[in-house]
Protein backbone atom coordinates (compact mmCIF):
# COMPACT_ATOMS: atom_id res chain seq x y z
CA UNK A 1 0.00 0.00 0.00
CA UNK A 2 3.34 2.07 0.94
CA UNK A 3 3.63 3.12 -2.43
CA UNK A 4 0.28 3.09 -3.89
CA UNK A 5 -1.15 5.50 -1.52
CA UNK A 6 2.35 8.15 -2.06
CA UNK A 7 0.89 7.89 -5.36
CA UNK A 8 -2.49 8.74 -4.63
CA UNK A 9 -1.17 11.36 -2.36
CA UNK A 10 0.42 13.22 -5.00
CA UNK A 11 -2.49 13.11 -7.37
CA UNK A 12 -4.99 14.72 -4.65
CA UNK A 13 -2.69 17.22 -3.52
CA UNK A 14 -3.54 18.50 -7.02
CA UNK A 15 -7.40 17.22 -7.27
CA UNK A 16 -8.31 18.33 -3.60
CA UNK A 17 -7.62 21.88 -3.63
CA UNK A 18 -9.45 22.06 -7.10
CA UNK A 19 -13.44 20.76 -5.39
CA UNK A 20 -15.64 23.59 -5.17
CA UNK A 21 -16.03 22.08 -1.48
CA UNK A 22 -12.32 22.06 -0.41
CA UNK A 23 -12.75 24.46 2.12
CA UNK A 24 -8.85 25.17 2.88
CA UNK A 25 -8.32 27.82 0.20
CA UNK A 26 -5.83 30.57 1.18
CA UNK A 27 -5.08 28.34 4.37
CA UNK A 28 -1.03 27.45 4.46
CA UNK A 29 0.31 24.02 4.93
CA UNK A 30 -2.00 21.64 2.84
CA UNK A 31 0.06 18.58 4.06
CA UNK A 32 -2.01 15.61 2.68
CA UNK A 33 -2.47 12.04 4.39
CA UNK A 34 -5.01 8.69 3.29
CA UNK A 35 -6.34 7.76 6.93
CA UNK A 36 -8.38 5.17 5.87
CA UNK A 37 -8.72 3.58 2.26
CA UNK A 38 -11.72 1.26 2.15
CA UNK A 39 -13.23 -1.57 -0.44
CA UNK A 40 -16.49 -0.04 -0.07
CA UNK A 41 -17.97 -2.60 -2.99
CA UNK A 42 -16.58 -3.64 -6.29
CA UNK A 43 -14.88 -1.35 -8.00
CA UNK A 44 -15.47 1.65 -5.38
CA UNK A 45 -12.93 2.05 -2.55
CA UNK A 46 -13.21 5.17 -0.43
CA UNK A 47 -10.17 6.86 1.19
CA UNK A 48 -10.87 9.03 4.07
CA UNK A 49 -8.02 11.99 3.70
CA UNK A 50 -6.73 14.59 5.89
CA UNK A 51 -5.37 17.89 5.24
CA UNK A 52 -3.01 19.32 8.05
CA UNK A 53 -2.38 23.50 8.11
CA UNK A 54 0.31 24.89 9.73
CA UNK A 55 -1.97 26.70 12.05
CA UNK A 56 -5.47 25.19 13.58
CA UNK A 57 -6.71 21.77 13.29
CA UNK A 58 -7.10 19.49 10.10
CA UNK A 59 -9.69 19.19 8.00
CA UNK A 60 -11.16 15.71 6.75
CA UNK A 61 -12.59 14.63 3.25
CA UNK A 62 -14.47 11.34 1.67
CA UNK A 63 -12.97 11.17 -1.42
CA UNK A 64 -14.56 8.09 -3.24
CA UNK A 65 -12.46 6.58 -6.22
CA UNK A 66 -12.44 4.37 -9.16
CA UNK A 67 -9.07 3.43 -10.30
CA UNK A 68 -10.08 1.37 -14.31
CA UNK A 69 -7.19 -0.14 -16.55
CA UNK A 70 -10.04 1.38 -19.81
CA UNK A 71 -10.86 5.18 -20.21
CA UNK A 72 -14.33 5.04 -21.02
CA UNK A 73 -15.86 7.79 -23.51
CA UNK A 74 -17.39 10.38 -21.42
CA UNK A 75 -14.85 9.97 -18.23
CA UNK A 76 -12.65 12.71 -19.03
CA UNK A 77 -14.03 15.27 -16.85
CA UNK A 78 -14.23 13.41 -13.44
CA UNK A 79 -10.06 12.09 -13.84
CA UNK A 80 -8.36 12.52 -10.98
CA UNK A 81 -4.61 11.78 -12.75
CA UNK A 82 -3.03 8.50 -13.79
CA UNK A 83 -1.46 6.22 -11.34
CA UNK A 84 0.87 2.95 -11.89
CA UNK A 85 -2.47 0.90 -10.51
CA UNK A 86 -4.30 2.44 -13.10
CA UNK A 87 -6.79 5.62 -14.65
CA UNK A 88 -8.08 7.05 -10.66
CA UNK A 89 -11.36 8.63 -11.51
CA UNK A 90 -13.90 10.41 -8.86
CA UNK A 91 -15.64 7.25 -8.01
CA UNK A 92 -19.09 9.14 -7.39
CA UNK A 93 -19.32 10.35 -10.99
CA UNK A 94 -18.00 7.24 -12.59
CA UNK A 95 -21.17 5.12 -13.09
CA UNK A 96 -19.93 1.73 -11.73
CA UNK A 97 -18.57 3.50 -8.53
CA UNK A 98 -22.01 4.84 -7.55
CA UNK A 99 -23.89 1.83 -8.30
CA UNK A 100 -21.47 0.17 -5.82
CA UNK A 101 -22.51 2.87 -3.26
CA UNK A 102 -25.67 1.95 -3.51
CA UNK A 103 -25.41 -1.56 -3.36
CA UNK A 104 -23.24 -1.13 -0.78
CA UNK A 105 -26.42 1.07 1.20
CA UNK A 106 -28.98 -1.45 0.11
CA UNK A 107 -27.32 -4.55 1.55
CA UNK A 108 -27.28 -2.82 5.44
CA UNK A 109 -23.87 -4.18 6.17
CA UNK A 110 -20.11 -2.85 7.31
CA UNK A 111 -17.10 -3.20 6.01
CA UNK A 112 -13.85 -1.88 7.38
CA UNK A 113 -15.38 0.32 9.97
CA UNK A 114 -17.79 2.01 6.97
CA UNK A 115 -21.91 0.90 8.30
CA UNK A 116 -24.60 0.84 5.83
CA UNK A 117 -28.32 1.50 7.25
CA UNK A 118 -31.64 1.15 5.38
CA UNK A 119 -34.39 1.85 6.83
CA UNK A 120 -36.53 0.02 3.85
CA UNK A 121 -35.93 -2.36 1.20
CA UNK A 122 -34.24 -0.50 -1.97
CA UNK A 123 -34.25 -0.93 -5.76
CA UNK A 124 -31.36 -0.92 -8.30
CA UNK A 125 -31.45 2.18 -9.99
CA UNK A 126 -29.32 3.83 -12.23
CA UNK A 127 -27.54 7.05 -11.36
CA UNK A 128 -26.48 10.70 -12.28
CA UNK A 129 -25.07 13.60 -10.84
CA UNK A 130 -27.47 16.63 -10.03
CA UNK A 131 -26.38 19.99 -10.53
CA UNK A 132 -23.24 22.10 -9.88
CA UNK A 133 -21.18 20.18 -6.68
CA UNK A 134 -21.61 22.88 -3.55
CA UNK A 135 -20.98 22.50 -0.20
CA UNK A 136 -21.38 18.13 -1.59
CA UNK A 137 -22.26 15.61 -4.09
CA UNK A 138 -25.53 14.63 -5.19
CA UNK A 139 -26.24 11.81 -7.13
CA UNK A 140 -29.77 10.62 -8.24
CA UNK A 141 -30.96 7.27 -8.55
CA UNK A 142 -33.64 6.34 -11.24
CA UNK A 143 -36.18 9.06 -9.94
CA UNK A 144 -36.26 7.44 -6.99
CA UNK A 145 -33.79 8.53 -4.35
CA UNK A 146 -31.05 11.38 -3.54
CA UNK A 147 -28.41 10.58 -1.95
CA UNK A 148 -26.17 13.41 -0.53
CA UNK A 149 -22.35 12.36 -0.48
CA UNK A 150 -20.94 15.11 2.97
CA UNK A 151 -17.59 15.21 1.08
CA UNK A 152 -16.10 17.44 4.21
CA UNK A 153 -16.19 15.49 7.40
CA UNK A 154 -17.24 16.63 10.51
CA UNK A 155 -16.86 14.45 13.44
CA UNK A 156 -20.43 13.62 14.75
CA UNK A 157 -23.69 12.73 12.95
CA UNK A 158 -24.55 14.91 10.36
CA UNK A 159 -27.67 17.53 11.53
CA UNK A 160 -29.00 17.02 8.19
CA UNK A 161 -29.54 13.59 9.12
CA UNK A 162 -30.30 13.58 12.62
CA UNK A 163 -33.12 16.72 12.32
CA UNK A 164 -34.93 14.85 8.81
CA UNK A 165 -35.37 11.88 10.73
CA UNK A 166 -36.74 13.51 13.62
CA UNK A 167 -39.33 15.81 11.73
CA UNK A 168 -39.56 12.43 9.38
CA UNK A 169 -40.63 10.61 12.91
CA UNK A 170 -42.67 13.56 13.83
CA UNK A 171 -44.93 12.72 11.18
CA UNK A 172 -43.62 16.40 9.15
CA UNK A 173 -45.14 16.67 5.76
CA UNK A 174 -42.48 19.26 5.26
CA UNK A 175 -39.30 16.45 4.34
CA UNK A 176 -38.89 14.31 1.94
CA UNK A 177 -38.71 10.47 3.95
CA UNK A 178 -35.29 9.56 4.67
CA UNK A 179 -34.56 6.11 3.25
CA UNK A 180 -31.04 4.61 4.35
CA UNK A 181 -27.34 6.20 5.43
CA UNK A 182 -23.53 4.87 5.56
CA UNK A 183 -21.52 6.35 8.74
CA UNK A 184 -17.88 5.84 9.85
CA UNK A 185 -15.77 7.10 12.43
CA UNK A 186 -13.67 10.03 12.11
CA UNK A 187 -11.23 10.92 15.39
CA UNK A 188 -13.07 8.17 17.11
CA UNK A 189 -16.33 9.69 16.33
CA UNK A 190 -19.24 8.04 14.81
CA UNK A 191 -19.71 10.14 11.72
CA UNK A 192 -22.35 10.63 9.08
CA UNK A 193 -20.58 10.13 5.49
CA UNK A 194 -24.01 9.84 2.89
CA UNK A 195 -27.53 10.27 3.42
CA UNK A 196 -30.05 8.64 1.20
CA UNK A 197 -33.62 10.37 0.88
CA UNK A 198 -36.50 9.85 -1.19
CA UNK A 199 -36.19 11.91 -4.79
CA UNK A 200 -39.01 14.36 -4.69
CA UNK A 201 -39.40 14.47 -8.68
CA UNK A 202 -42.29 16.88 -9.35
CA UNK A 203 -40.21 19.08 -6.95
CA UNK A 204 -39.32 22.69 -8.14
CA UNK A 205 -36.75 24.87 -6.33
CA UNK A 206 -38.05 28.08 -4.38
CA UNK A 207 -35.46 30.16 -5.70
CA UNK A 208 -36.74 29.36 -9.73
CA UNK A 209 -40.41 30.07 -8.87
CA UNK A 210 -39.52 33.54 -7.12
CA UNK A 211 -36.93 34.18 -10.00
CA UNK A 212 -39.89 33.91 -12.29
CA UNK A 213 -42.30 35.83 -10.49
CA UNK A 214 -39.49 38.59 -10.75
CA UNK A 215 -39.05 38.52 -13.81
CA UNK A 216 -43.17 38.55 -14.23
CA UNK A 217 -42.80 41.72 -12.82
CA UNK A 218 -39.74 43.40 -14.77
CA UNK A 219 -41.60 42.72 -18.11
CA UNK A 220 -44.63 44.68 -16.88
CA UNK A 221 -42.84 47.87 -16.14
CA UNK A 222 -46.12 49.76 -15.36
CA UNK A 223 -47.37 47.44 -12.98
CA UNK A 224 -46.99 46.58 -9.22
CA UNK A 225 -46.00 43.14 -7.65
CA UNK A 226 -49.58 42.46 -6.64
CA UNK A 227 -50.78 42.88 -10.40
CA UNK A 228 -48.89 40.55 -11.99
CA UNK A 229 -49.40 37.43 -13.33
CA UNK A 230 -46.17 35.41 -11.52
CA UNK A 231 -47.18 36.71 -7.74
CA UNK A 232 -45.36 34.67 -4.99
CA UNK A 233 -46.83 36.55 -2.27
CA UNK A 234 -49.72 33.63 -1.41
CA UNK A 235 -46.74 30.56 -2.01
CA UNK A 236 -44.20 32.57 0.78
CA UNK A 237 -47.06 32.97 2.68
CA UNK A 238 -47.20 28.79 2.37
CA UNK A 239 -43.75 28.44 2.80
CA UNK A 240 -43.71 30.74 5.98
CA UNK A 241 -46.51 28.40 7.48
CA UNK A 242 -44.36 25.44 6.63
CA UNK A 243 -41.28 26.88 7.83
CA UNK A 244 -43.18 27.37 11.47
CA UNK A 245 -44.51 24.17 11.37
CA UNK A 246 -40.94 22.71 11.23
CA UNK A 247 -40.15 24.54 13.83
CA UNK A 248 -42.92 23.15 16.15
CA UNK A 249 -42.43 20.07 14.95
CA UNK A 250 -38.45 20.64 16.46
CA UNK A 251 -39.50 21.86 19.58
CA UNK A 252 -41.83 19.48 20.47
CA UNK A 253 -39.28 16.40 19.45
CA UNK A 254 -36.04 17.83 20.48
CA UNK A 255 -34.56 19.69 23.08
CA UNK A 256 -35.23 23.49 23.71
CA UNK A 257 -34.03 25.99 26.48
CA UNK A 258 -35.21 29.12 27.21
CA UNK A 259 -33.86 33.02 25.94
CA UNK A 260 -32.72 33.53 28.89
CA UNK A 261 -30.52 37.01 29.30
CA UNK A 262 -27.28 34.89 29.05
CA UNK A 263 -27.95 33.19 26.16
CA UNK A 264 -28.52 36.35 24.50
CA UNK A 265 -25.41 37.60 25.59
CA UNK A 266 -23.68 34.80 24.07
CA UNK A 267 -25.62 35.17 21.03
CA UNK A 268 -24.45 38.79 20.84
CA UNK A 269 -21.21 37.37 21.36
CA UNK A 270 -20.90 35.44 18.62
CA UNK A 271 -22.29 37.83 16.18
CA UNK A 272 -19.44 40.37 17.36
CA UNK A 273 -16.96 37.46 16.69
CA UNK A 274 -18.21 36.26 13.43
CA UNK A 275 -18.53 39.57 11.82
CA UNK A 276 -14.42 40.63 13.36
CA UNK A 277 -13.83 37.73 10.84
CA UNK A 278 -15.55 39.02 7.77
CA UNK A 279 -14.38 42.97 8.33
CA UNK A 280 -10.58 41.81 8.86
CA UNK A 281 -11.20 39.76 5.26
CA UNK A 282 -13.66 42.30 3.49
CA UNK A 283 -12.65 45.87 3.21
CA UNK A 284 -16.13 46.92 1.93
CA UNK A 285 -17.58 46.06 5.26
CA UNK A 286 -15.60 48.02 7.47
CA UNK A 287 -17.80 51.73 6.78
CA UNK A 288 -20.76 49.56 8.10
CA UNK A 289 -19.27 47.83 11.29
CA UNK A 290 -19.86 50.38 13.60
CA UNK A 291 -23.55 50.29 12.70
CA UNK A 292 -24.09 46.54 12.90
CA UNK A 293 -22.47 46.12 16.05
CA UNK A 294 -24.55 48.93 17.08
CA UNK A 295 -27.76 46.72 16.12
CA UNK A 296 -26.25 43.76 17.86
CA UNK A 297 -25.89 45.26 21.19
CA UNK A 298 -29.73 46.35 21.01
CA UNK A 299 -30.26 41.95 21.44
CA UNK A 300 -29.22 42.42 25.09
CA UNK A 301 -30.49 46.41 25.35
CA UNK A 302 -34.22 45.16 27.26
CA UNK A 303 -35.16 42.15 28.80
CA UNK A 304 -34.81 38.55 27.53
CA UNK A 305 -38.42 38.43 27.45
CA UNK A 306 -39.08 41.17 25.75
CA UNK A 307 -36.53 40.96 22.97
CA UNK A 308 -37.06 37.08 22.10
CA UNK A 309 -40.11 36.13 23.88
CA UNK A 310 -39.65 32.23 21.61
CA UNK A 311 -37.23 29.24 23.28
CA UNK A 312 -34.14 28.55 21.69
CA UNK A 313 -34.50 25.09 19.38
CA UNK A 314 -33.08 22.86 16.75
CA UNK A 315 -33.45 24.58 13.44
CA UNK A 316 -32.56 24.14 9.64
CA UNK A 317 -29.74 26.71 9.89
CA UNK A 318 -29.37 27.75 6.62
CA UNK A 319 -32.87 28.12 5.36
CA UNK A 320 -33.15 30.03 2.00
CA UNK A 321 -34.98 29.66 -1.47
CA UNK A 322 -32.60 26.70 -3.17
CA UNK A 323 -33.55 24.49 0.14
CA UNK A 324 -36.93 24.39 -0.16
CA UNK A 325 -38.99 22.89 -2.87
CA UNK A 326 -42.78 23.30 -3.77
CA UNK A 327 -44.41 19.67 -4.38
CA UNK A 328 -48.14 19.20 -5.28
CA UNK A 329 -48.93 19.20 -1.55
CA UNK A 330 -46.95 22.35 -0.07
CA UNK A 331 -43.36 22.93 0.84
CA UNK A 332 -40.37 20.75 1.61
CA UNK A 333 -37.45 21.54 2.95
CA UNK A 334 -34.33 19.68 2.55
CA UNK A 335 -30.49 20.28 3.64
CA UNK A 336 -30.83 20.65 7.58
CA UNK A 337 -26.98 21.06 7.43
CA UNK A 338 -26.58 24.75 8.95
CA UNK A 339 -24.09 26.60 7.37
CA UNK A 340 -21.37 24.39 6.03
CA UNK A 341 -18.34 26.10 7.15
CA UNK A 342 -19.83 25.86 10.69
CA UNK A 343 -18.20 23.37 12.77
CA UNK A 344 -21.34 20.69 13.25
CA UNK A 345 -20.83 20.86 16.98
CA UNK A 346 -22.20 24.33 16.09
CA UNK A 347 -24.05 23.77 14.05
CA UNK A 348 -26.38 21.61 16.46
CA UNK A 349 -26.66 23.90 19.45
CA UNK A 350 -30.24 25.21 20.29
CA UNK A 351 -30.73 28.45 18.06
CA UNK A 352 -33.25 31.42 17.92
CA UNK A 353 -35.67 30.37 15.26
CA UNK A 354 -35.42 33.57 13.95
CA UNK A 355 -32.17 32.75 12.41
CA UNK A 356 -34.06 30.48 9.84
CA UNK A 357 -36.55 33.34 9.14
CA UNK A 358 -33.80 36.02 8.79
CA UNK A 359 -32.19 33.64 6.04
CA UNK A 360 -35.29 33.40 4.08
CA UNK A 361 -36.11 36.72 4.30
CA UNK A 362 -32.27 37.66 3.29
CA UNK A 363 -33.34 34.99 0.00
CA UNK A 364 -35.84 37.44 -1.23
CA UNK A 365 -34.21 40.11 -0.64
CA UNK A 366 -31.44 38.12 -3.41
CA UNK A 367 -34.14 36.70 -5.63
CA UNK A 368 -35.62 40.30 -6.28
CA UNK A 369 -31.68 41.87 -6.63
CA UNK A 370 -29.55 38.93 -8.48
CA UNK A 371 -32.02 40.07 -11.64
CA UNK A 372 -30.72 43.50 -11.15
CA UNK A 373 -27.01 42.47 -12.01
CA UNK A 374 -28.24 41.27 -15.73
CA UNK A 375 -30.15 44.44 -15.97
CA UNK A 376 -27.36 47.42 -15.04
CA UNK A 377 -28.32 50.50 -13.10
CA UNK A 378 -32.20 50.93 -13.84
CA UNK A 379 -33.16 53.12 -10.96
CA UNK A 380 -37.16 52.38 -11.36
CA UNK A 381 -36.16 48.18 -11.39
CA UNK A 382 -34.70 48.89 -8.35
CA UNK A 383 -37.24 50.49 -6.46
CA UNK A 384 -39.61 47.35 -7.92
CA UNK A 385 -37.22 44.64 -6.70
CA UNK A 386 -37.63 46.38 -3.63
CA UNK A 387 -41.42 46.29 -3.38
CA UNK A 388 -41.05 42.59 -4.33
CA UNK A 389 -38.83 42.01 -1.63
CA UNK A 390 -41.34 43.49 0.47
CA UNK A 391 -44.56 42.12 -0.53
CA UNK A 392 -43.09 38.64 0.13
CA UNK A 393 -41.03 39.20 3.13
CA UNK A 394 -44.16 40.51 4.81
CA UNK A 395 -46.44 37.34 3.14
CA UNK A 396 -43.79 34.86 4.66
CA UNK A 397 -44.00 36.40 8.29
CA UNK A 398 -47.95 36.73 8.09
CA UNK A 399 -47.80 32.72 6.85
CA UNK A 400 -45.25 32.23 9.66
CA UNK A 401 -46.75 34.32 12.46
CA UNK A 402 -50.28 32.41 11.91
CA UNK A 403 -48.82 29.14 12.44
CA UNK A 404 -46.62 29.97 15.17
CA UNK A 405 -48.58 32.21 17.22
CA UNK A 406 -46.30 35.33 16.81
CA UNK A 407 -45.31 37.13 13.83
CA UNK A 408 -41.47 37.50 13.65
CA UNK A 409 -41.65 41.35 13.13
CA UNK A 410 -42.96 41.59 16.38
CA UNK A 411 -39.29 40.21 17.49
CA UNK A 412 -37.62 43.56 15.31
CA UNK A 413 -34.97 43.95 17.03
CA UNK A 414 -33.85 39.94 17.24
CA UNK A 415 -34.93 39.49 13.78
CA UNK A 416 -32.55 42.76 12.09
CA UNK A 417 -29.47 41.71 14.56
CA UNK A 418 -29.80 37.92 12.09
CA UNK A 419 -30.66 39.40 9.15
CA UNK A 420 -27.13 41.38 9.08
CA UNK A 421 -25.32 38.92 10.75
CA UNK A 422 -26.50 36.48 7.73
CA UNK A 423 -25.57 39.36 5.10
CA UNK A 424 -22.64 39.38 6.79
CA UNK A 425 -22.00 35.59 6.01
CA UNK A 426 -23.14 36.26 2.90
CA UNK A 427 -20.39 38.78 1.91
CA UNK A 428 -17.72 36.64 3.06
CA UNK A 429 -19.42 33.22 1.27
CA UNK A 430 -20.07 35.98 -2.24
CA UNK A 431 -15.85 37.28 -1.81
CA UNK A 432 -14.74 33.79 -1.82
CA UNK A 433 -17.47 32.31 -4.18
CA UNK A 434 -19.31 34.60 -6.74
CA UNK A 435 -17.57 38.00 -6.38
CA UNK A 436 -19.96 39.35 -9.11
CA UNK A 437 -22.70 38.86 -6.72
CA UNK A 438 -20.98 40.67 -3.68
CA UNK A 439 -23.17 43.66 -4.10
CA UNK A 440 -26.72 42.02 -3.33
CA UNK A 441 -25.22 41.26 0.86
CA UNK A 442 -23.82 44.50 0.79
CA UNK A 443 -26.69 47.27 -0.04
CA UNK A 444 -28.86 45.17 2.33
CA UNK A 445 -26.39 45.82 4.68
CA UNK A 446 -26.41 49.35 3.97
CA UNK A 447 -30.51 49.78 4.03
CA UNK A 448 -30.53 47.37 7.33
CA UNK A 449 -28.22 49.90 9.23
CA UNK A 450 -29.90 52.76 7.83
CA UNK A 451 -33.62 51.91 8.75
CA UNK A 452 -35.46 51.45 12.34
CA UNK A 453 -35.52 47.65 13.03
CA UNK A 454 -39.69 47.59 12.48
CA UNK A 455 -39.65 49.29 9.11
CA UNK A 456 -37.75 46.20 7.71
N1 LIG B 1 -35.42 15.14 -1.85
C1 LIG B 1 -35.13 15.83 -2.96
N2 LIG B 1 -35.84 15.65 -4.09
C2 LIG B 1 -35.53 16.32 -5.23
N3 LIG B 1 -34.48 17.16 -5.36
C3 LIG B 1 -33.73 17.38 -4.27
C4 LIG B 1 -34.01 16.73 -3.01
N4 LIG B 1 -33.07 17.14 -2.12
C5 LIG B 1 -32.24 17.99 -2.77
N5 LIG B 1 -32.63 18.16 -4.07
C6 LIG B 1 -31.95 18.95 -5.11
O1 LIG B 1 -30.56 18.55 -5.11
C7 LIG B 1 -29.70 19.69 -5.24
C8 LIG B 1 -28.52 19.60 -4.26
O2 LIG B 1 -28.97 19.48 -2.89
P1 LIG B 1 -28.32 20.20 -1.64
O3 LIG B 1 -28.74 19.43 -0.46
O4 LIG B 1 -28.70 21.67 -1.64
O5 LIG B 1 -26.76 20.11 -1.85
P2 LIG B 1 -25.65 21.20 -1.39
O6 LIG B 1 -25.56 21.07 0.11
O7 LIG B 1 -24.40 20.74 -2.10
O8 LIG B 1 -26.11 22.58 -1.81
C9 LIG B 1 -30.56 20.92 -4.99
O9 LIG B 1 -30.50 21.68 -6.15
C10 LIG B 1 -31.97 20.42 -4.76
O10 LIG B 1 -32.90 21.10 -5.58
O1 LIG C 1 -26.79 25.80 -0.79
P1 LIG C 1 -25.66 25.79 0.20
O2 LIG C 1 -25.98 25.03 1.45
O3 LIG C 1 -24.34 25.37 -0.37
O4 LIG C 1 -25.54 27.34 0.69
C1 LIG C 1 -24.47 28.20 0.34
O5 LIG C 1 -24.60 28.64 -1.01
C2 LIG C 1 -25.75 29.47 -1.31
C3 LIG C 1 -25.65 29.89 -2.78
O6 LIG C 1 -25.88 28.81 -3.60
C4 LIG C 1 -25.77 30.72 -0.42
O7 LIG C 1 -27.02 31.39 -0.62
C5 LIG C 1 -27.03 32.75 -1.06
O8 LIG C 1 -27.37 32.77 -2.45
C6 LIG C 1 -28.66 32.19 -2.73
C7 LIG C 1 -28.90 32.37 -4.23
O9 LIG C 1 -27.94 31.66 -4.97
C8 LIG C 1 -29.78 32.92 -1.96
O10 LIG C 1 -31.02 32.23 -2.16
C9 LIG C 1 -29.47 32.91 -0.47
O11 LIG C 1 -30.43 33.68 0.23
C10 LIG C 1 -28.08 33.49 -0.22
O12 LIG C 1 -27.75 33.35 1.17
C11 LIG C 1 -25.74 30.28 1.04
O13 LIG C 1 -25.72 31.46 1.87
C12 LIG C 1 -24.49 29.40 1.30
O14 LIG C 1 -24.49 28.93 2.63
Amino acid sequence: MGDHHAELTGLLREWLPRQRWFAGKGRSGGGLRIRHDVMVFEPLRLLVVDVDYDHGPSDHYQVPVVIRSDAPFGHEGFLIGESAGGLVYDGLHDPDGSSALLSFLRRSTHRDGLVAEALEPLDILPAHAVGAEQSNTSIVYGDAYILKVFRRLWPGVNPDLEVTRALAEAGSTHVARPVAWYSGRVDGTPTTFGFLQEYLRSGTEGWRLALASVRDLYAEADLHADEVGGDFAAEAERLGTATAEVHADLARTLPTRPATADALRSLVTYLHGRLDAAVEAVAELRPFEAAIRKSYDEVTGASAQAVHPRPFQRLHGDLHLGQVLRVDSGWVLFDFEGEPVRPVADRVGLESPLRDVAGMLRSFDYAARSMLLERGDEPSLAYRAQEWADRNREAFCRGYGAAAGRDPRADAVVLRAFELDKAVYEILYEARHRPGWIGIPLSSVERLTRSSPSAG
